[in-house]
């Protein structure tokens, strides 16, 4: 037995001898220089198998890390593997060795990379390279996502598996692609980003009604970017300076999110740094003091630049109730509505529920939609998730549900028809009677206009004005009976009008008093 620095040197000689004089080789250990971790071994391995390399060879050593689900694969001692890129060949190795003696014995491992000498300019400035880039491409299609949480003033970390993607959204397919296509310039979009001298960020304001896939959209936005989720809750951040501190404390490549921005905090009109009052406490965690300027120094001021490639969401069940200044043009670069079932969203949510694309029932479902039924998508859901195994019976409970909602969606409007015709009927009268009497405008009071009302014993309205009652209860019952057969309020109106003799104001406004009962 040789000792082991001799055995070294030899193998060293041997492999110079046997080196042709035409190759060149890189090293890429496993350990860098001076102990820290080489990070480029763990791209080489992570590109071998992006490349689908390693499916070449013939032996291959399998890890598993216990915090990770997939298996590592690795070259075996003598395999070697070959790439082309741009018409260039080179040759992968892994070699492992054993160095150290006894308790103190270490495994070093190492890839080696072979290419023809003239080719190793090429090789550093374009091949390593592209191993880099397909190597984080696919680490970033393959890792785990992670949604923080921020408790007073750090964040909390959870796995995030959300199951959302673009396929299962079901929204405005026009609206959809627009979506993705801005999140794939922006992810591409570093060297134009930085080219035009903006920040590279992109913010998003997502509103619309409760249960029609706002929250779905940002889970399908973080699986697609593959980004990792900080659901930033602001009404447990003290102030703008804990704001600061948890924002830069964010990564690159994630979604800063802040749901039910209308909610979190009385933004409007809070644009300078509020003070505590005498005997407040300043860091009482109920009273938030961030200020909607603390908020917009992250989202576009010079804070805001403190790591790369991030997108910044708004949520809001009230578009109409935020502050201006959030809406300006430049700081939410896309306002996407996410909004009640269309036909459209329908045909998807029920191909995903009942893995159906037609159906007889669908053209029920259509007209009721295109009718102005407004339902939304998690109303949907239910409906096809409780009754998944059996499309006919699922659709049936849903066309059903439709038709309750347009019949009280009808009554609803027939109450707005009837209040309007009311209005426009007293209008109407009150002109007409002015005009008639050709007097001065005299101002109504309950008390003036019971003057013209009969003198017979009253019901009390809900207007306070006093009316004859029995006449009530039977126009009430023939207006009843009238809405049963489908005629329409207007029409009533107008037939009362005028089967009235030329009547005068005070049994026209009984009437009209009448049906606003
Ligand atoms: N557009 C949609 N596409 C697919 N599923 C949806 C959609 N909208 C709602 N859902 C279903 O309804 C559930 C609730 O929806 P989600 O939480 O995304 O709505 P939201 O708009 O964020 O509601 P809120 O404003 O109350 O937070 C989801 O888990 C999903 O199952």
């Amino acid at each position: 037995f040789l000792p082991q620095e001799l055995t070294e040197m030899l193998e060293k000689w041997w492999n110079a001898l046997l080196r042709p004089a035409n190759y060149s080789y890189f090293h890429i250990p496993d350990d860098g220089i001076s102990g820290v971790t080489n990070d480029l071994y763990r791209v080489v391995q992570l590109y071998l198998i992006a490349a689908n390399l390693c499916s070449a060879a013939d032996e291959l050593v399998l890890s598993r890390d216990e915090n990770e689900e997939g298996i590592t694969y690795n070259l075996a001692g003598d395999e070697i593997v070959v790439d082309t890129f741009e018409g260039v060949k080179v040759w992968w190795t892994h070699s492992t060795k054993k160095v150290g003696k006894d308790d103190e014995q270490r495994e070093d491992n190492k890839y080696t990379l072979k290419m023809y000498r003239k080719n190793k300019d090429f090789v550093m400035n374009s091949y390593l390279p592209h191993v880099i880039a397909n190597a984080m491409e696919h680490k970033r299609q393959v890792q785990e996502l992670f949604l923080f949480s921020n408790r007073s003033h750090r964040w909390d970390c959870h796995t995030f598996k959300h199951p959302s993607t673009f396929d299962t959204l079901a929204m405005d397919p026009c609206v959809k692609s627009r979506v993705k296509s801005d999140l794939q310039a922006f992810m591409a979009g570093q060297t134009f980003f930085h080219k035009v001298g903006r920040a590279w960020k992109r913010g998003y304001l997502l509103y619309g009604p409760p249960g029609t896939g706002k929250s779905s959209m940002i889970a399908a936005m973080a699986n697609y970017l593959k980004y990792n989720i900080y659901d930033l809750e602001l009404t447990q951040v003290e102030d703008n300076s804990t704001l600061k501190d948890l924002l830069v404390n964010t990564t690159s490549k994630s979604i800063i999110v802040i749901e039910d921005i209308d909610c979190s905090l009385e933004l409007s009109g809070q644009r300078t740094q509020q003070v505590p009052s005498p005997g407040e406490n300043p860091k009482a965690p109920l009273e938030s003091r961030v200020t909607l300027s603390g908020l917009l120094n992250f989202t576009d001021g010079l804070w805001s630049c403190c790591g790369d490639e991030r997108i910044i969401i708004f949520t809001t069940n009230h578009f109409e109730k935020l502050d201006p200044a959030l809406l300006r043009p430049g700081r939410m670069d896309m306002h996407i509505h996410m909004s009640y079932c269309c036909f459209e969203t329908f045909k998807v949510l029920s191909a995903n529920y009942l893995s159906v694309n037609s159906h007889p029932l669908y053209s029920s479902v259509q007209s009721l939609l295109e009718g102005g039924v407004l339902i939304t998508p998690a109303q949907v859901t239910e409906f096809l998730f409780g009754n998944k195994d059996d499309p006919d019976v699922a659709l049936e409970k849903l066309i059903s549900h439709m038709k309750e909602i347009a019949q009280e969606d009808a009554k609803k409007t027939g109450k707005d028809a009837e209040l309007k015709a009311v209005d426009v009927l007293m209008k109407e009268n009150v002109e007409k009677d002015l005009k008639e009497n050709r007097e001065e405008p005299r101002k109504e009071t309950p008390e003036s206009v019971n003057e013209h009302v009969d003198q017979g014993k009253e019901g009390k309205m809900e207007n306070g004005w006093d009316v004859k009652k029995e006449n009530v209860d039977i126009l009430k019952e023939i207006v009843d009976t009238l809405k049963e057969n489908g005629v329409s309020l207007d029409k009533m109106v107008d037939a009362f009008a005028k089967a009235l003799p030329e009547s005068t104001f005070c049994k026209q406004n009984r009437l009209a008093m009448a049906l606003q009962v």
